[in-house]
This record gives structure tokens, sequence and C-alpha cells, in this order.
């Protein structure tokens, strides 16, 4: 494990111990909350190529970073003011009171796609085509995400696909959430292979955003899996719990 995170465990596990039974030292409760408290968030784009990215992923990413240059495409970064506005604005109108307090929690919090180390999970970048009503995410599966031995598992593809549908309906309605997702898998997805995901806005009414999509390889040849989902718009007026 690496050191900075063995910390942050061992950190963690003196704030939990009361719970448990015997009370950790005071001065170990206070260099634990001090770790946490006092954390700045660092936020780094992951949809930039890092080592882990093999050459597929670099090829799709350098191919679609040119296709930007026209303004038919824009690339998507993982921490930018459009999405931290709108995480904001999520916070302020739809998280309880209660919740919203809790910095520890909050501070603690990541992102599910963005929450491994480099090249352990999801490493993927995503392109949106405004005329198209279209996004693609070009994704690499890594080794923590495995299901069959060799392939990845299956809710992992299901994130994937939820998290470029997401995208896709936030970008046309705002503030939405997934409330139906059905998939069809097809064939197996090669652990650390990289594959093209495709989503594109059907329809829109009143408040329900219908998007669909199909997970294929680079080359296109092979239809890993294909979904459709219903995203609602959220009601700013109705509390979500
Ligand atoms: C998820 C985005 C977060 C917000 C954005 C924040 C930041 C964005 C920036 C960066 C982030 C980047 C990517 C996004 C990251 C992750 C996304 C992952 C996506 C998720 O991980 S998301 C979590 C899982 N998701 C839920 O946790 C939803 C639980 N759910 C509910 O909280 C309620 O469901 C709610 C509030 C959504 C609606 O509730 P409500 O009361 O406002 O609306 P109501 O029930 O009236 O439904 C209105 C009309 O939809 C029809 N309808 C409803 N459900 C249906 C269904 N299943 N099938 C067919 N039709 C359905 C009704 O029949 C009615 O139709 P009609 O009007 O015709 O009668």
């Amino acid at each position: 494990m690496f050191p900075a995170c063995a910390v942050r465990l061992r950190a963690l596990h003196i704030l939990r111990a009361p719970r448990g039974g015997v009370l950790p030292p005071a001065g170990e409760r206070r260099a634990a909350q001090k770790l946490f408290s006092s954390e700045k968030v660092i936020h780094k784009d992951r949809s930039l190529p890092n080592s882990s990215w093999n050459s597929d992923l670099k090829l799709m990413f350098d191919q679609f970073m040119k296709k930007c240059e026209d303004g038919s495409w824009e690339h998507l970064p993982s921490y930018g003011s459009r999405s931290s506005q709108i995480v904001q604005y999520f916070k302020e109108v739809f998280l309880e009171t209660k919740l919203r307090k809790d910095e520890q929690m909050l501070s603690q919090a990541r992102l599910f796609t963005r929450s491994y180390e480099d090249g352990l999970g999801f490493e993927y970048v995503m392109f949106h085509n405004e005329q198209e009503k279209r996004t693609v995410c070009f994704c690499q599966g890594g080794p923590y995400l495995q299901g069959p031995p060799g392939f990845l598992h299956g809710g992992s593809i299901a994130t994937i696909i939820d998290e470029t549908a997401s995208m896709t309906a936030i970008i046309a309605g705002g503030i939405v959430m997934t409330v139906n997702l059905n998939i069809n898998y097809k064939r197996p997805i090669p652990l650390c292979s990289v594959v093209v995901i495709n989503c594109q806005v059907d329809k829109i009414e009143g408040r329900k955003l219908f998007i669909s999509c199909d997970v294929r390889s680079i080359d296109e040849k092979t239809l890993y899996s294909d979904a459709t989902s219903l995203f609602i718009k959220l009601d700013p007026n109705k509390s979500l719990t």
C-alpha cells in the first residue's frame, strides 16, 4: 500500500475507534482529526493521459482532441468550472442541511469512477458533440474491475455506461438522476482493453430524458453491450429524501 494511503487509513481507524470500545490516545485522535479537517482536496483533471494509458487510449484521445479543433467536439474534463458549479448547486438545493454540514464525510467523498489509483480502475475520457447530442467515452477498465477472470465485472460496465449516459443527460437537461438502466451484455470485455461508449439523447419529454448507448471495441467490429436509460430532471421544489 502507498504510505500516504496507510496514514489516511490509520487516521480513519482512529476516528472511528470510539464506537468499537477502547479510545485511542487523545494526541493520536487530534492528529487524525487534523489530517482530515485541514486537508485540501487537490483536483486534477483525470481525463488527461497518464502513464497507465495504453497506446489505444492515447490514440483515441489524440484523434478526438484533433476533432475538437473545429469546435464540433468538446473535451469534457473530469474537473472544471461547469461541473463544479453543478455540484455546488446540487449540494445547495438537494442535499439536506444535516448532510451538507458533515464536512468530514463530504471532504472524503469521491466520484466512484475516479476513486481508484491510476490504471487500477476506470481510466476514461469523454467528448461531447452538441449538434448530435452525443457523447463518446473511451474507457480502459483496469485490473480492480475484474468479474469473470480476465474480463470486466458487469457492474463496472453498468457504472461506466451510467456515467457516460449521465453526462449526456446532464448536458441536455441540467440536474438529472438515473431512474432506469437496461443493459444487454453481448460479449465479455477483456480487462485493460479500450472500449468506446457511444451515448445519444433519443427523446426529451418534459422532465424525462431517454438516452441510448452502445459499447464497442475501438475498431467498432465487436458490439459488447447496448443499453437504454431514463433520466428525470430533478424538481427543486421536491425533497430527495
Ligand atoms: C446524478 C447526477 C447528480 C447531479 C449532478 C451533479 C453533478 C454533475 C457534474 C458532474 C458529475 C458527472 C457525472 C455524473 C455522476 C454520476 C451519475 C451517476 C448517476 C447516478 O448514479 S444517479 C443515482 C441513482 N439514482 C437514484 O438514486 C434516483 C432515485 N430516484 C429518485 O430519487 C426519484 O425517482 C427522482 C427524484 C429522480 C424523481 O422523483 P420525483 O418525485 O421528482 O418524480 P416522479 O416520481 O414524479 O417521476 C417523474 C416522472 O418520471 C416517471 N418515472 C420515475 N421513475 C421511473 C422509472 N423508473 N421508470 C419509468 N418512469 C419513471 C414517473 O412515472 C413520472 O412520470 P409522469 O410525470 O409521466 O407521471
